[in-house]
């Protein structure tokens, strides 16, 4: 997107692009009702690796949690206020961005797509939206930073055992251009998955999802072996040394110490640990459960929301995550206080289903829907959403 022009105002024009390309015979390949995206995953592409992203932990009722903690709020539109000019732009950890979105840290995003990792970064950098990379991705971060060339783009950290290895890993984000780093603490042990139990599939053991392990110097160092030639080896360190559920609230003065842009630990769900957090001299927070991917039975994301915005909102920056699939859940969140969402499942299978022009279908579908949901509430920018714009649904 070019930036002389108005971001809304080329979002709502997606709408109308669609429509001529519908009437044109060029009739759009994904759903634009971003709901139906994974049952349209799940019919086209292979039961490993979709299951492996509409996967969750357990019998899946977190994942379920989220949603119905989403769907309990009901948006209570207002009128005649114009909403014709509206500004859809927020700043975020430093950045000025044109909407409150940015594309989750998703992991292992080749078994999706070929194009992986970096399709999904230029999609995201096409539409001005912070990519958010995992440690665990399936491309050397240095790779994904120059597929997204002066945009914003984040770091994730799986915070591993290893000193050097971290230190190694933070230092390579901070060279190649990523500003903010998301510590991720919900993820120190993989959660019982039932449906990569039941079908025996698990990226790492397919290799994936080690890229910027085995680029990096300090992880070569502790291999009696070079990678290539005992890749076993090096997939079994890596597993070993990847996450470290030791680690406590004191450990992350070391990150301090190594990290000198915004830090923001992503999977807060409890109001004492996001006021733990700013005690820390954290610069944000995730409230998140990870997608539901690993506590079975955990509170909704979106319920979690407002008592952690009471606790700490007006501390450092709280962003959400967990259960957003639409235009109208990213408006909730932020009127529940919420200052930016991530976007995690849809634009994977976004990938997975058309490379980037689908990742690009789901950020221009969900902000066109989320600028029209906000003006056709009532409201010409992010700021001026509060609680007072939502109600409770009847049970
Ligand atoms: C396939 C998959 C891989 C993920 N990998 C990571 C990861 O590497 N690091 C991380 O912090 N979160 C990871 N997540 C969690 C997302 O960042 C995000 O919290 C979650 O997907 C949000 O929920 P949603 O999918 O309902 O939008 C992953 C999620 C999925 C579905
Ligand atoms: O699957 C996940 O949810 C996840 O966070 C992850 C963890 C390690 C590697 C890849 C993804």
């Amino acid at each position: 997107m070019s930036g002389s022009t108005d971001p809304a105002r080329e979002w709502a024009a997606f709408q109308y692009e669609i429509y001529l390309n519908g009437m044109t015979g060029a009739v759009p390949r994904l759903p634009t009702d971003l709901t139906r995206l994974e049952e349209v995953a799940e019919q086209r592409l292979g039961p490993g690796p979709v299951g492996y992203v509409a996967g969750s932990a357990g019998s899946g009722r977190t994942a379920e949690a989220n949603r119905k903690a989403l769907d309990r709020w009901q948006i209570v539109p207002r009128m005649l206020r114009d909403v014709q000019r509206r500004d859809l732009s927020v700043e975020l950890l430093g950045a000025r961005l044109p909407a409150p979105l940015a594309l989750a840290p998703v992991g292992v995003l080749s078994i999706m797509h070929p194009d992986a990792e970096p399709a999904a970064a230029r999609a995201a950098a096409a539409q001005g939206v912070p990519f958010v990379l995992s440690s665990a991705s399936s491309t050397p971060m240095e790779e994904v930073a120059e597929a997204m060339g002066e945009a914003e783009r984040w770091f994730q950290l799986y915070w591993p055992k290893d000193r050097e290895v971290t230190k190694s890993l933070l230092g390579r984000a901070k060279a190649a251009g990523y500003t903010a780093l998301f510590v991720t603490l919900d993820t120190w042990l993989l959660a019982w998955r039932p449906r990569d139990l039941d079908q025996a599939y698990l990226p790492f053991l397919h290799g994936v999802g080690t890229a910027n392990y085995f680029t990096d110097p300090a992880f070569q160092a502790g291999l009696a072996k070079p990678v290539h030639e005992d890749r076993d080896a090096a997939v079994l360190h890596f597993v070993r040394m990847f996450a470290d559920p030791a680690k406590t609230w004191d450990d992350l003065a070391f990150l301090r110490e190594h990290w000198d842009g915004p830090i923001v630990l992503k999977g807060i769900l409890h109001p004492d640990d996001a006021r733990r957090a700013a005690d820390a001299g954290m610069d944000g927070i995730v409230v998140s459960n990870h997608g539901g991917r690993q506590v079975n039975g955990s509170i909704g994301a979106a319920d979690a929301l407002p008592g952690v915005v009471r606790a700490v909102g007006d501390r450092l920056t709280v962003l959400f995550d967990s259960g957003i699939r639409t235009g109208d859940d990213i408006f909730k969140a932020l009127a529940l206080g919420a200052r930016g969402v991530l976007l995690g499942r849809p634009y994977a299978y976004g990938l997975g289903l058309d490379g980037q022009p689908g990742v690009e279908h789901v950020i221009r579908s969900v902000l066109a829907e989320f600028d029209l949901t906000l003006a056709l509430s009532g409201h010409t920018a992010p700021g001026q959403l509060t609680p007072d714009a939502l109600t409770r649904a009847n049970a």
